[in-house]
């Protein structure tokens, strides 16, 4: 093996005596040694070592632990997947431990037991290159997914094979879901895969827009048509032409605007706020809600007309705790992308906090899943996102349940998502965990509508 295809294990050590000793001790590596900070952060820019071996004593102060611990914290803040191993001096435990709370991998001993370092130092290569695999499992899960989602259960499989084989099709989507099921990141992965992929998407959620102004965001308005539009402007269902236009929160649009909105659907052409000519526009249309809507089609509140034209086709979201598993696929994948910009020492969940996400309800979905682990990825004090960080700890899952049968219902979904996460979805392992056969597994699913 040429010394290009070695990985690279970089030696912090002022002592010559004990780098001489270091650098001929492994075999497989090629070495690396730096006596000093400024000469072992060179090397770190030079090489990308995966792997660190830091002596904690380095000039200016070889006989305390300052350099090393600055050292420790800057090869950390340029690289924070690179593998610290630091050195404990005699009588050094603590300072030992405290690197690690710093975000240091291991610690060895001195006076150094070259076989015992050995052992230490192959399996943090080994893990660095489990990491980085997965990492790049990640982005490919990142890139590959239908817009971007993350998902590995197969309640969302469901949806995505649906969205694909309805996007070449000219047909208009309703999607249905509880806020924060990523409604919005589906409409845009519809658009993706569909023809009218090089026309624009653009999204407006009819909820967030006073009634007065609607109309003229979603058609447009001429100069001069009412006070303060001083200039003709396109509205959205103009700027999505050739393109998709998303309109979120359907539910919201007033019964005056239906009409208006039924118009451009059945001819397909608008007229601005204030014009007179009609102008024919190509927009698909994909709306959302978190509403009942065939309720307020009963109710007289959405027109069963409109309705019937905006819902093509109905697609349901689920939500984020009824999807085996996502729950902590995605917490991972957040992990990673605060940490990269926030606090890069952190690594991953530890095994309360996945057990306390697995738990959790999640009644906001996966926007609620997003802020709680941005916050504890900034709150978090080691390397390892933990279930108090995440303040989930101890909290029960919706404790005003009606009835001793509803709290018994939603203790056994609890209990069965679990397991079924932690089964990878499998049946049989996930009655095993629960105790329970795999037929009275199967009808519990089935008579609480579960999916494996
Ligand atoms: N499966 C997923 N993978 C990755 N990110 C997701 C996923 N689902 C949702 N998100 C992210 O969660 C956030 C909320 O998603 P989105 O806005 O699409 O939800 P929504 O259902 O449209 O919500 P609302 O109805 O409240 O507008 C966004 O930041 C989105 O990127």
């Amino acid at each position: 093996m040429s010394d290009k295809d070695r990985p690279v294990l970089l030696i912090v050590e002022d002592d010559v005596g004990l780098q001489r000793q270091l650098r001929w001790a492994y075999e497989g590596y090629e070495i690396v040694v730096a006596s000093d900070r400024t000469q072992a952060l060179d090397a770190i820019r030079a090489h990308e070592p995966a792997v660190v071996t830091l002596d904690l004593g380095l000039p200016p102060d070889p006989d305390g632990v300052t350099e090393g611990f600055a050292t420790l914290r800057d090869i950390l803040a340029m690289k924070p997947d690179t593998k610290v191993i630091v050195a404990s001096g005699h009588g050094a435990r603590e300072s030992a431990l405290q690197a690690i709370a710093d975000g240091a991998w291991d610690f060895y001993a001195k006076p150094i037991d070259i076989d015992a370092l050995g052992l230490i130092v192959s399996r943090a290569f080994h893990v660095h290159a489990l990491e980085a695999e997965n990492r790049r499992l990640a982005a490919r899960i990142d890139a590959g997914g239908f817009g971007g989602l993350i998902s590995a259960s197969p309640e969302m499989a469901t949806v995505t094979r649906t969205l694909e084989r309805v996007a070449p099709a000219n047909v208009s989507v309703m999607l249905l879901g509880a806020s924060g099921t990523g409604k919005e990141l589906l409409a845009r992965g519809l658009h993706d895969a569909s023809p009218r992929s090089r026309g624009n998407f653009v999204a407006i959620n009819c909820a967030a827009i006073p009634e007065t102004l609607l109309e003229s965001e979603l058609f447009g308005h001429e100069k001069g048509a009412f006070t303060g539009a001083v200039k003709t402007t396109e509205g959205k269902i103009e700027q999505a032409a050739g393109g998709t236009l998303f309109l979120d929160e359907i539910g919201d649009v007033p019964l005056a605007l239906q009409v208006k909105l039924l118009r451009f659907l059945q001819e397909r052409v608008i007229e601005r706020v204030g014009g007179r000519k009609t102008i024919p526009v190509d927009t698909r249309i994909v709306c959302a809600t978190h509403q009942n809507v065939d309720g307020m089609v009963a109710d007289g509140r959405f027109r069963e007309d409109l309705y019937y034209r905006l819902a093509e086709i109905v697609v349901r979201i689920p939500a984020l705790a009824d999807r085996t598993g996502d729950a902590v696929l995605l917490a991972r994948h957040f992990v990673t992308r605060y940490a990269a910009s926030m606090n890069p020492v952190v690594t991953g969940l530890a095994p309360d906090a996945r057990a306390a996400i697995d738990g959790w309800g999640w009644p906001g979905n996966v926007r609620e899943l997003e802020n709680r682990i941005k916050r504890a990825v900034i709150m978090a004090d080691g390397k390892l996102v933990t279930a108090t960080d995440l303040d989930l700890d101890g909290k029960a899952e919706d404790a005003s349940a009606l009835n001793l049968r509803a709290a018994r219902e939603l203790a056994d979904r609890k209990a069965i998502r679990q397991a079924l996460a932690r089964a990878d979805g499998n049946i049989s392992g996930a009655s095993r965990l629960l105790g329970i056969s795999r037929p009275t597994l199967y009808d519990l699913l089935k008579s609480y509508d579960l999916h494996a």
